[in-house]
């Protein structure tokens, strides 16, 4: 007979888990493996809920296993280390994205682009290689090969930087990739949640001016004074749409639901850049002609790679980026993932996984 998830491997832990696609989470125990020679294990301190949480424990895609533990934005503390960690030492304060394992050899590996390595192992509702269930951040601790753990700067809050290990990266990689972290630039941001907050600081640390487009006229005003954008656009009104229309150099659509993208193609100056972040359970239409004719691309990216991740970690520290986050105990977590698919947060829910998870 199968063995427990309690049983699977020596090390006891506990989290909360969802146990089918209605999503609902509750207290559950586990296990996870010995730390490696090059694993460092870490109490978990703090981890963001990403919209990604909210489809994979609703089953969204279609691939999801239960039961999950999900979290992928894990702050933590280090309290074990194999004998051939380098870059560790208990005590340091870390950071687990959305990856832990690559095969650490194809092309993509070689260029440090681990997140397009198809060997690439999730941090959770994945499969070890021995058929067991990988287990996420919403839960007391985490063991990780030190490839994947990110050194967490000093002076990055721990709450407001967690988020960064997804929303942060997904956003920062594009902006580099595609040239569009040149200052000067204008850039929009679709969908002003999670990711869209944080891609608005970014963008304007890198030296853009930002527009906001969203669907919601009541987050213009904090997207101005708060978040520092430049303009907000109601993506409903027309007339708003009209005369901003071939103003932007490039657009990062965040948005987690199906919705049309001619009129953010409209928005783009010739030769400008679309590109797709969220990641919407259902594809989109493509409009071929405003592409054919401004020369304009539509592309996408996935979070960044380990290298990457700790580059885009120690800007953030320099230049004041974290996001604004609502902390919440884990025994609220249902009530957030209620709320995050309503869109009512601003602009990610943070665990105190330290404070408030207790032993089932
Ligand atoms: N590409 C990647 O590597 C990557 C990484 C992380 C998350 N994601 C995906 O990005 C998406 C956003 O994640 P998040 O955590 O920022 O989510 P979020 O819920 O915090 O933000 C999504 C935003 O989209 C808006 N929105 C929702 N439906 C809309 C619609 N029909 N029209 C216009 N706006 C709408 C919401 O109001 C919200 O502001 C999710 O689909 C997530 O899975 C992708
Ligand atoms: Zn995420």
């Amino acid at each position: 007979m199968a063995k427990s998830p309690e049983e699977q491997h020596p090390v006891k832990a506990y989290g909360w888990a969802a146990r089918d696609n209605s999503g609902v989470l509750s207290p559950f125990k586990f296990s996870r493996r010995v730390t490696g020679e090059t694993d460092v294990r870490f109490k978990v301190l703090y981890t963001g809920i990403c919209h990604s949480d909210l489809h994979h424990v609703k089953n969204d895609w279609g691939a999801s296993k239960y039961p999950m533990v999900p979290g992928h934005e894990i702050v933590g503390e280090v309290t074990e280390v194999g004998c051939k960690v380098t870059k560790f030492k208990v005590g340091d304060k870390v950071g687990v994205g959305c990856m832990v394992g690559s095969c650490r050899s194809c092309a993509d590996c070689k260029e440090d682009l681990e997140p397009y390595c198809p060997k690439k192992v999730l941090t959770y509702d994945f499969y070890y290689p021995d058929g067991t269930i990988l287990y996420g951040g919403y839960s007391d601790h985490m063991v990780a090969d030190e490839h994947f753990v990110l050194r967490w700067p000093e002076n990055l809050p721990l709450a407001g930087g967690a988020p960064l290990l997804c929303a942060g990266i997904t956003t920062y990689s594009p902006l580099i990739y595609y040239g569009l972290n040149k200052p000067g630039l204008h850039l929009g941001v679709v969908g002003l949640g999670g990711l869209g907050h944080v891609g608005v600081k970014l963008a304007k640390a890198f030296g853009a001016k930002v527009t906001v487009i969203s669907t919601s006229p009541s987050k213009g005003q904090e997207a101005l004074e708060r978040l520092g954008a430049d303009a907000f656009l109601v993506s409903r009104d027309p007339n708003q749409m009209q005369a901003a229309m071939g103003t932007l150099d490039g657009i990062l659509d965040t948005v987690s639901a199906v919705h049309p993208i001619l009129p953010l193609l409209s928005l783009l100056k010739n030769h400008g850049k679309l590109i797709m972040l969220g990641a919407p359970a259902k594809p989109l239409e493509l409009p071929v002609f405003p592409l054919l004719m401004g020369r304009k691309v539509v592309a996408g990216s996935n979070i960044g790679g380990l290298k990457e991740t700790q580059e885009m970690l120690d800007f953030c520290a320099k230049h004041n980026v974290v996001a604004d986050v609502e902390v919440i105990p884990i025994d609220q977590v249902n009530t957030a993932m209620e709320r995050l698919e309503k869109s009512d947060v601003k602009y990610r829910f943070v665990i105190d996984v330290g404070n408030t998870l207790k032993a089932p």
